[in-house]
This record gives C-alpha cells, sequence and structure tokens, in this order.
C-alpha cells in the first residue's frame, strides 16, 4: 500500500507542547511524536536528562489534499492558544506530503538468512534454507521486539557469542535485555544448555518466549522481567546489549553474575562513548576488553578472572 499521509512539523516551546498535541488529535491527527532530542540510540531518554526548552512536534494527518485547509485550520488553532498562553510565540509550520509504504514488508526485505561464524545461522521465519549437519540454525519472527541480528549492536554481540562458542562449549548463559530473544536462542541453538534472558519490556518477554518456542529450544530458555539483581549468578557468559550508560550502571551486578572465568560482552555502546564504559569498567578484577567495531558501534568483551 502507498497512500500519500500529510507530515506537519511544528517547532513548539515545552510549555505548548501538550496543549499542541491535544489540537492536532482534535483536527483528526492520526499521530503526534514529539522529537525532544537527539536520538543516537535505540532505548530509553535517560530519565535524568533535562528535558530542552524547545521541541518538534511531527503529526500525520491521512489526507494529503486537504494540506491548504489544514494548514489555516492550524494556524487558527495557534492562534487561539495565545489566549491561554499569551507567550506563545508565531510559529511556522511545515507541511511535507508523505508516502506511506508497506513498513512490515518494507523492514522484512533487510532481514534475510545471514551466516555469522562458522555454525550459526539467522533466519526469518519467512525464509527457506538447507543447513548443514554442522549449522545451528535459529528462526525469528522480530515481531514488536528489537533484535532480528540486522543491527550492528545484535551482529557484534553474535559474532562474540559464535567465537566463544568456538573456543570451548558454554553451558550456562544470560542474556540482559533480550529483545526478540535472538541472543539467548542463539546460544541455546549452539549448545548452552542453561539460558536466562531478561528483558524490563513485558511485550520482548512475551515476543522471545514465542522465539524460544518457535526454535524448539524453551526448555533450555527461562525468560524473565525480573530486574537483574534478582537473578541468579555462576553464568559462563553474560550478554548486555543495552546503552553504554547502562551497562555503566549495571556493571557491578553484570561482573557479579559471572563464574570466575567467565566472559562479558558488553553491546549497544556508541564508539563516542567506549571511553566512558572502558573507564568504569576498571574497577572490576576482569581482563580485556577485546574490542570489536563496526560502523558507530562499539562491543567490548571481558573476562573475569579465574
Ligand atoms: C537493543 S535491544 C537488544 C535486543 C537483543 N538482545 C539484541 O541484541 O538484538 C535492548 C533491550 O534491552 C532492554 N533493556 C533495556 N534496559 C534494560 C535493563 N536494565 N534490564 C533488562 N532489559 C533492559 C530493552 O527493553 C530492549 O529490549
Amino acid at each position: 500500500m502507498n497512500s500519500t499521509w500529510l507530515e506537519i512539523i511544528i517547532p513548539a516551546p515545552a510549555f505548548a507542547v501538550d496543549l499542541i498535541c491535544h489540537e492536532m488529535i482534535e483536527l483528526g491527527s492520526q499521530g503526534v511524536t514529539v522529537e525532544e532530542r537527539q536520538l543516537d540510540t535505540f532505548v530509553m531518554p535517560d530519565p535524568d536528562e533535562h528535558s530542552p526548552e524547545h521541541f518538534h512536534l511531527k503529526t500525520y494527518f491521512p489526507n494529503a489534499d486537504r494540506a491548504e485547509q489544514l494548514k489555516e485550520q492550524i494556524a487558527e488553532r495557534l492562534q487561539a492558544l495565545k489566549t491561554l498562553m499569551p507567550n506563545l510565540p508565531d510559529i511556522d509550520i511545515e507541511l511535507h506530503p508523505i508516502c506511506q509504504q508497506d513498513w512490515a514488508e518494507d523492514w522484512k526485505q533487510h532481514f534475510t538468512t545471514t551466516r555469522i561464524g562458522r555454525r550459526l545461522v539467522i533466519k526469518p521465519t519467512w525464509e527457506d534454507f538447507s543447513a548443514a549437519p554442522s549449522d545451528a540454525v535459529i528462526t525469528l519472527d522480530p515481531g514488536m521486539a528489537f533484535g532480528t541480528g540486522t543491527h550492528d549492536t545484535t551482529r557484534l554481540c553474535l559474532e562474540a557469542l559464535a567465537q566463544l562458542f568456538d573456543q570451548q562449549p558454554l553451558q550456562r548463559v544470560l542474556d540482559v535485555g533480550t529483545g526478540s530473544g535472538i541472543l539467548a536462542i542463539a546460544a541455546a541453538a549452539l549448545g548452552a544448555q542453561q539460558v536466562v534472558a531478561c528483558d524490563i519490556e513485558p511485550q520482548s518477554c512475551l515476543v522471545a518466549a514465542e522465539n524460544a518456542r518457535l526454535n524448539g529450544v524453551d526448555n533450555r530458555i527461562q525468560i524473565t522481567d525480573r530486574a537483574l539483581n534478582e537473578l541468579e549468578d555462576g553464568f559462563e557468559l553474560v550478554l548486555a546489549n543495552i546503552l553504554a550508560e547502562e551497562n555503566i550502571r549495571l556493571a557491578p551486578e553484570l561482573v557479579s553474575r559471572l563464574a570466575p572465568g567467565g566472559s562479558l560482552v558488553l553491546s549497544g555502546i556508541l564508539v563516542e562513548k567506549e571511553q566512558l564504559v572502558v573507564d568504569a569498567l576498571r574497577a572490576f578484577s576482569l581482563s580485556g576488553p577485546n574490542i570489536y567495531r563496526t560502523a558507530e558501534w562499539s562491543c567490548l568483551i571481558y573476562r573475569k578472572e579465574a
């Protein structure tokens, strides 16, 4: 489906954002997003981060042919808001017609069967693949959760996982921020007998559980939304594809969940934030890191002293 929508961008001061959003919905907008910060990553904004004074509202209307009429209506609404908020400045809005593609099909084009390392193969549910006997094939439908293997941060983790399993078989693996479950399932497919996968998002836990079932490894993966500090320890491998800041915040818990000699794989780290993580991890008895980079992402691999 390729229908044309109208995207309207409204620069707005912080104090007016809620009311303007409300007005747009009243005018028939099918969705409003508020760009409040430069998103350089994939998860939640830092709650301690200060909000900026100005925002960009993007609001979407299904009927692009109403552009001129909508522009006038929005100008009238903004003018009317000035009676409530005398400090509201004059606002220049931008209008762009945009094509709505069939996103579900569009992103699928970028998720195709991929081999990682010697044995690991990631395959979308809608593709066929003839596996060699030694292949560890995992089949995924990421649903609403993050993790198809196409994102560089996931890929770096999968490469680390494949490399570590090549060095020695690993039995107990912890996947922190499991998303679609891709890393946990890959660990089980490569032979781990007990995998714990946690995520703060209940939706991710549901998707991960379904993907584990689909891959026939649900009996070896325990999926939980419990906090990291409530989980057991003694893991030979701990993977965390979460933000640099989150990796730093959780570092004591991540390290304490490792068995002696265990490996810690930290991903989701922008190259520019790599040093922050390296500095924070110095506080622990770890060797490393071995650092792997793809585009703007870094992945750090540590080993806990035996
Ligand atoms: C970038 S995704 C990674 C998904 C998957 N592991 C992968 O490598 O593709 C990060 C996931 O971590 C989860 N997450 C973020 N902070 C977390 C935390 N403190 N504890 C557990 N999960 C967390 C998010 O909900 C999200 O599903």
